[in-house]
């Protein structure tokens, strides 16, 4: 399927063939709860473009692992279990899901079990390599004019070339409330707790709390929903058109 045309597609002139368009891919990093997920989402439906979103595909690795019984602090059981491990994501924001095997576990992956278990799976290096091959196979496939992929890795180690790579970040406070307004079950404490120390042990692993080289920080800390999404896509539309001049 392609998404609605909102930026000319970008030429790939790497391979000497100036009519072969290629997916813009836009990178956008940041930590939990800085609203990769909702934003990206929306800024790509805004833009006309496919959404990945990578963490999504670790939380189904830890899902499944659960699922099957498997220890997520165990790695070489855990890299055992990806010859089986079944697992497809929807890119269209209209119409995302995750399953696994026969399984929507689109709501599941997001359950606190999970998400206490993700951050041991995601720092197996193997683990790793495996899904970033699969990100990047599904960033080159697109059949959309381009693909906004969300996660901790996007802009330096799954697409460090991307035309456009964002940092999208917000500062601990406003992080722990929007997600304490999520998650109405919880106490503020127990939930700013758990993002502290998902942080703490994603950060030992790759660096999303600094902007890379040549990626351009968005923080949305005195920013409503609305006005991050525009600065995202003002941030496309600026570093797209600059990455591909002609158009
Ligand atoms: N600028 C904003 N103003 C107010 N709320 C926001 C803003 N950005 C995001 N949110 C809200 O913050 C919450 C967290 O956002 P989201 O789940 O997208 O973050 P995330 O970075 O993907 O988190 P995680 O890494 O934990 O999955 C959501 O309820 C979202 O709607
Ligand atoms: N590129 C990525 C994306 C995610 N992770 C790990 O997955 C966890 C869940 O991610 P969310 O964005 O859904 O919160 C996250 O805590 C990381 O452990 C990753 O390592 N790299």
């Amino acid at each position: 399927m392609t998404g609605p045309t909102a930026e000319p597609p970008v030429t790939n002139s790497v391979d000497g063939n100036a009519d072969v368009a290629v997916p813009v891919v836009v990178a956008i990093d940041g930590p939990a709860g800085s609203g990769k997920s909702s934003v990206s989402r929306a800024a790509a439906r805004a833009l006309g473009y496919a959404y990945l979103d990578t963490g999504a595909s670790y939380r189904a690795l830890a899902w499944n692992l659960l699922d099957t019984q498997v220890d997520p602090a165990d790695p070489d059981a855990v890299i055992a279990s990806l010859t089986d491990f079944d697992f497809a994501i929807g890119t269209d924001p209209e119409a995302y899901f995750v399953r696994v095997g026969s399984s929507d576990v689109t709501e599941a992956i997001r359950e606190p079990r999970v998400t206490g278990a993700v951050s041991a799976v995601a720092r197996i290096p193997e683990v790793r390599a495996w899904l970033t091959e699969r990100f990047r196979s599904i960033m080159r496939d697109t059949e959309f004019d381009g693909i906004v992929a969300e996660g901790r890795d996007i802009t330096t180690v799954v697409a460090p070339d991307a035309p456009v790579r964002i940092l999208l970040t917000a500062d601990e406070d406003a992080r722990m409330a929007r997600r304490s307004k999520e998650l109405t079950g919880e106490s503020a404490a127990a939930v700013g707790e758990a993002l502290r120390t998902r942080d703490r042990a994603d950060s030992r692993v790759v660096d999303f709390m600094n902007a890379a080289e040549g990626v351009t920080t968005v923080d949305s800390t005195h920013l409503d929903f609305d006005e991050t999404v525009a600065a995202v896509v003002d941030v496309v539309h600026d570093q797209a058109a600059r990455s591909n001049p002609t158009h």
